[in-house]
């Protein structure tokens, strides 16, 4: 059986099909703001994100994502810690059974109840595939999201979800600005890490936003109406979908403000 997030399948077990899980630069991490160093080279995030390069919304068994187009440069990243120009693959999200848990990263071992990636790749290599395996191949915005007024935002992706329940089911999602998810603030913390899904790939330059966007009960309980099984299969709820924070071995995490 593959991989998961259950006691049989679970991060705990990862390595033991893909070995880079114990590798040296393994996402997700700790962030302790006053051990991370400013660095006044670190230029400003740059977000282009054209709407119409939306096209649908998947389950893929582990979270959902929303796909995007990539076949040009119209959403794209660019300034950052990075150079050349990455563009949008999808976004997607991680979170809890309960608002206690549920984000990858996190501040000074603070969880929060659920965290999104925006996953980019730089366009030196020919595909996404390609440059998933090279250490500069990808770049990930990450969002932390935390409980408090309900956000209009992220309201168009949950009234979706009813159409993709179980594993496998996608349905079109047009016409998307990703950047409306963002919050006022680009600050951010940088780091050279990994996926943080097998296969565990370190090939992720990761660029955590300081700041995070509200999310309410309410729509934190229809991320968790989704499940990880498929029509038919014996329903098991789509929630705890985070990998733990791993060993930092001795890498440097940036600060794009003081
Ligand atoms: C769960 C999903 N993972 C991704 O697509 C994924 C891709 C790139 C990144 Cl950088 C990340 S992450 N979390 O580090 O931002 C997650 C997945 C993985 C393998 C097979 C199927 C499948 O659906
Ligand atoms: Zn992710």
């Amino acid at each position: 059986h593959g991989w998961g997030y259950g006691p049989t399948n679970g991060p705990d077990k990862w390595g033991d099909d893909f070995p880079v899980a114990n590798g040296p630069r393994q996402s997700p991490i700790n962030i302790v703001p006053k051990e991370a160093q400013y660095d006044s080279s670190l230029k400003a995030l740059k977000l282009r994100y054209d709407p119409s390069n939306a096209k649908g919304i998947l389950n893929n068994g582990h979270s959902f994502q929303v796909d995007f187009d990539d076949d040009t440069d119209s959403s794209t990243l660019t300034g950052g810690p990075i150079s050349g120009t990455y563009r949008l693959r999808q976004f997607h999200f991680h979170w809890g059974a309960s608002d206690d848990r549920g984000s990858e990263h996190t501040v000074n071992g603070i969880k929060f109840p659920c965290e999104l990636h925006l996953v980019h790749w730089n366009t030196k290599y020919p595909s996404f595939g390609e440059a998933a395996s090279q250490p500069d191949g990808l770049a990930v915005v990450g969002v932390f999201l935390k409980i408090g007024a309900a956000n209009p935002r992220i309201q168009k992706v949950l009234d979706a979800l009813d159409a993709i329940k179980t594993k496998g089911k996608q349905t079109t999602f047009a016409n998307f600005d990703a950047k409306t998810l963002l919050p006022p603030s680009l600050d951010y913390w940088t780091y050279d890490g990994s996926l943080t899904t097998p296969p565990l790939l370190e090939s992720v330059t990761w660029i955590l936003l300081k700041e995070p966007i509200s999310v309410s009960p309410a729509q934190m309980a229809m991320f968790r109406s989704l499940l990880f099984t498929g029509e038919g299969e014996a329903p098991c709820c789509m929630v705890d979908n985070y990998r733990p924070p791993q060993p930092l071995k001795g890498r440097q995490v940036r600060a794009s403000f003081k």
